[in-house]
């Protein structure tokens, strides 16, 4: 165990979900998120308030929320917005803890994901971070393409700290730096984290990573060994962000992040009976 922080796991059956193309049973969705609610997670990044047309297997989010049971779960909600529309909509409801928005440092997948430019979806985030104020709210932002982007745009390092730094200044409290589709490596990883924890230590800095299977393990270690404490991850690796290429990049899958981070002795504090039947439920969600 080298962490100073206690470890935040954040699963996230909405990008799960998302990219699916038979639309699912509104009280099947909540009835497998009502499982996860169970589990121990620190969050449930559980659904979305974007355009139906853009994500149309999220549309009943709203209902998803109505049926879940939040009587006796640790755990908090994260719902993602992409407009201020979508931020209206979001803080409207008290089980809400967190909105999450996915800012991206290539001009091609913002404009792809949100059609913004990054300019105005800046502009989005500051108006998100005076609602979620108003509104007892924490405003996640994720670094989309953080790692590289498949459209030819710029990327390096300077510009992943570039946009780390502005978010900090605008008060953003939460920043995932997050690989949309599996580019990153181990060293690209070691090169960047340890630097913007270091930097940014007022922020709360966490990797939502997509990988493909044979190199999950490297990666979860590779950010582990860089102080990160703040983990996304699906059961079974499901998901990917339909929005920026055609075929989905699967994310970390949970199963292989508890793995290890049991192996570095770190305690989890998840009820596995839990887990093993949300396991056993999922193939109707993902798989039929
Ligand atoms: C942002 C928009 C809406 C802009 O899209 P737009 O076309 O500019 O929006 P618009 O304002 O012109 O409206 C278009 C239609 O959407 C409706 N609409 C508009 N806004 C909303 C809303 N909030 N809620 C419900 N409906 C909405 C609106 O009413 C209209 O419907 P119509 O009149 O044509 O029937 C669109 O691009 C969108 O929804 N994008 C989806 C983004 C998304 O969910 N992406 C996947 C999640 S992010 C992700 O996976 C990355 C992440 C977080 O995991 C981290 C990582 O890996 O990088």
């Amino acid at each position: 165990m080298n962490q100073q922080k206690s470890i935040k796991l954040i699963e996230c059956p909405r990008d799960a979900m998302q990219g699916i193309h038979h639309f699912i049973d509104t009280d099947l969705k909540a009835a497998y998120i009502n499982l996860l609610l169970q589990v121990g997670f620190d969050t449930i990044d559980f659904g979305s308030f974007v355009s139906p047309k853009a994500i149309p297997q999220l549309k009943d989010t709203a209902e998803v929320l109505a049926k879940l049971d939040l009587s006796t779960t640790k755990s908090k909600l994260l719902a993602i917005v992409a407009n201020l529309r979508g931020v209206e909509a979001a803080v409207q409801h008290p089980e809400i803890h967190q909105l999450g928005f996915p800012f991206s440092i290539s001009e091609t997948f913002q404009m792809r994901n949100t059609n913004s430019t990054i300019a105005a979806s800046l502009d989005t985030v500051k108006q998100m971070l005076e609602l979620c104020n108003r509104h007892d709210k924490t405003a996640v932002v994720y670094l989309s393409m953080g790692f590289g982007n498949p459209y030819g745009d710029l990327w390096n390092e300077e510009i992943v700290l570039h946009w780390t730094d502005v978010l900090a200044g605008l008060g953003v409290k939460i920043i995932s730096l997050s690989d949309t589709i599996g580019v990153s490596s181990p060293e690209r990883i070691k090169a960047i984290l340890p630097g913007m924890i270091r930097n940014f230590n007022q922020v709360e800095i966490g990797v939502h990573l997509h990988s493909t299977a044979d190199t999950r393990i490297e990666k979860i270690e590779a950010a582990y060994d860089s102080g990160c404490y703040r983990f996304d991850s699906a059961l079974k690796g499901f998901g990917g962000c339909p929005m920026a290429t055609d075929e989905l990049t699967g994310n970390l899958a949970t199963e292989d992040l508890i793995w290890f981070l049991e192996t570095k002795g770190e305690t989890l504090g998840l009820n596995m009976e839990k887990w093993k039947a949300a396991v056993q439920l999922s193939p109707q969600i993902f798989l039929s």
